[in-house]
């Protein structure tokens, strides 16, 4: 006789058979859902005209993110070849010729099916600012010229502009602290100091200023359901070219044919034009009634006696307010961390001073060193570095230390509160990310309701009450289960 298995009933094979699909498809339908997304991403472009030169910034950042609320990241930069826009006031299509290997470049990176798309924004600093001042519709050609050449482009041009100071400082403050994840998580905001060739930017929060004793020098953002009143100031004419030759003026009033500049290091000679000199509206109003064509610009060397001819290009004494920078410009008091980037970054980090733990009276000696050093030596010294930067070292070092202590009236102790810094997390540090981010809208300002699970924690969840649903109802089964005492049926 043929014993009949007991789990051998149409129901415990009905079952199991349905457990099986289940526990199948349950698997397949968290592993699918589970599987990353194909990466997709949306992309900007923003060209950033300084006065010096321009650069191009392609962000991008995930394209699944509802609102656009995903963490956007510089993913390459191109420097644009020749100088900044302004010095093409004369042939103003070359402006536009410039911008156009960068552009190719974007072409590059950008996949082309989001090309259409992509918001292409052009911002011009303190260069176009002082050609505007000096000639507008110089400016204004060199706008047509550049806007001629960027909607040519198959990105989504979205125009060329003048930014103000204001906008300046602001989106270098905004930039600053998105990268540093300061403003979703609410945590405390760090200054921005940005030094240009043209004009130079200070943005920090104080908590003792709420716009109104200086109203022009207030900016109010919501930004993740945070307020925050920032002080922003933008002194044009103080980026570290136009200081150059503000205390070039200085030492050249009378019209000189020769001057010995304690800001240039011993042996550095160059003959250099009277006219060229006082182009720049910073200083056109200055030029000596009579003067030769040219005049001989040597160096001495002597730290201290250029930190007397820096400090001559500011005016400490004029003040309405209840304190001040320098000029007559309205200052809190300084406040918190600061990241100083541009210019700041590029000088410091040539005079090893990075490093802002080191006392302040070491900074000054390390300069009195540099600027004491024969050019001769310091171009051995320094092979790699183009001349045009080396001539200027001494000169720079020693303004950004006035401009630091003297101007913003940091001290020994709150000098080690700066960062001198050129990148944050990859991307640079500058306005321009700000600058679109505020465009597109990609900072809310409100908070956005976050879900109660990330999505890989959801599948995993509903997977495991799936399985537990599934055992419970078999239990619940268990009354037709066959019993393991009962003696085998003998059919
Ligand atoms: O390797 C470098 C690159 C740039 N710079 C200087 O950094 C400043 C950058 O100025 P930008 O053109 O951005 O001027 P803005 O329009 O902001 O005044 C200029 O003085 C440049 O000479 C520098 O010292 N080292």
């Amino acid at each position: 006789m043929k014993e009949r298995n007991p789990w051998h009933t149409p129901l415990t094979i009905i079952i199991a058979v349905i457990g099986v699909i289940a526990i199948v498809a349950l698997v397949t339908i968290a592993v699918l859902q589970n599987k990353p997304l194909i990466p997709k991403y949306k992309y900007g472009i923003v060209l950033d005209a300084g006065s010096s030169h321009t650069a191009m910034y392609i962000y991008e950042w995930p394209a699944e993110k509802d609102n656009n609320t995903g963490r956007v990241e510089q993913t390459h930069c191109c420097k644009v070849s020749g100088s900044g826009i302004s010095d093409y006031a004369s042939d103003p299509k070359l402006a536009g010729e410039s911008l156009k290997a960068c552009m190719r470049d974007a072409e590059r990176f950008v996949p082309s099916e989001r090309h259409e798309e992509t918001p292409l924004y052009l911002g011009a600093t303190a260069g176009m600012r002082l050609l505007n001042i000096k000639d507008s519709a110089a400016s204004d050609r060199v706008f047509q010229a550049v806007s001629e050449s960027l909607q040519k482009s198959p990105f989504s041009f979205q125009g060329a502009r003048i930014l103000s100071g204001q906008e300046e400082g602001a989106f270098g403050w905004v930039t600053v602290n998105y990268l540093d994840d300061r403003l979703e998580q609410g945590l405390e905001t760090t200054g921005a100091l940005d030094l240009g060739g043209a004009s130079t930017q200070i943005s920090f929060i104080s908590d003792s200023f709420d716009g109104s004793e200086s109203p022009s020098n207030y900016v109010a953002f919501r930004l993740y359901g945070n307020d925050y009143n920032l002080y922003t100031h933008s002194f044009l004419c103080y980026g570290k070219d136009q200081a150059l030759r503000m205390a070039l003026a200085h030492q050249t009033q009378s019209g000189p044919g020769s001057i010995v500049d304690p800001c240039f290091n011993n042996g550095y000679s160059a003959v250099k034009n009277y006219s060229v000199l006082y182009e720049s509206p910073c200083v056109s109003g200055r030029k000596p009634s009579s003067a030769p064509q040219t005049f001989t610009h040597t160096g001495k060397g002597n730290f201290y006696e250029c930190q007397e001819v820096v400090k001559s290009i500011f005016n400490f004494t004029e003040c309405k307010y209840s304190q001040c920078s320098f000029n007559g410009i309205f200052q809190p008091t300084l406040q918190g961390t600061y990241g100083a980037f541009s210019a700041y970054y590029f000088v410091m980090k040539f005079l090893n001073l990075t490093d802002t733990s080191v006392p302040l009276q070491s900074v000054k000696e390390a300069l009195a060193r540099l600027c004491a050093t024969p050019f001769d030596t310091l171009k051995k010294q320094h092979p790699e570095v183009k001349l045009k930067f080396l001539n200027e070292y001494c000169f720079s070092g020693t303004y950004i230390f006035t401009l630091l202590t003297e101007g913003y009236n940091f001290t020994s102790r709150t000098f080690s509160d700066i960062k001198f810094i050129k990148k944050i997390k990859g991307s640079d540090a500058g306005w321009t990310l700000g600058y679109m981010l505020n465009l597109t809208n990609m900072i809310p300002a409100e908070a956005p309701d976050t879900p109660l699970l990330p999505h890989a924690g959801y599948v995993s969840v509903i997977t495991v009450i799936a399985l537990v649903l599934f055992v419970l109802f078999i239990l619940s089964l268990r009354p037709l289960w066959p019993r393991c005492s009962q003696k085998p049926q003998i059919v």
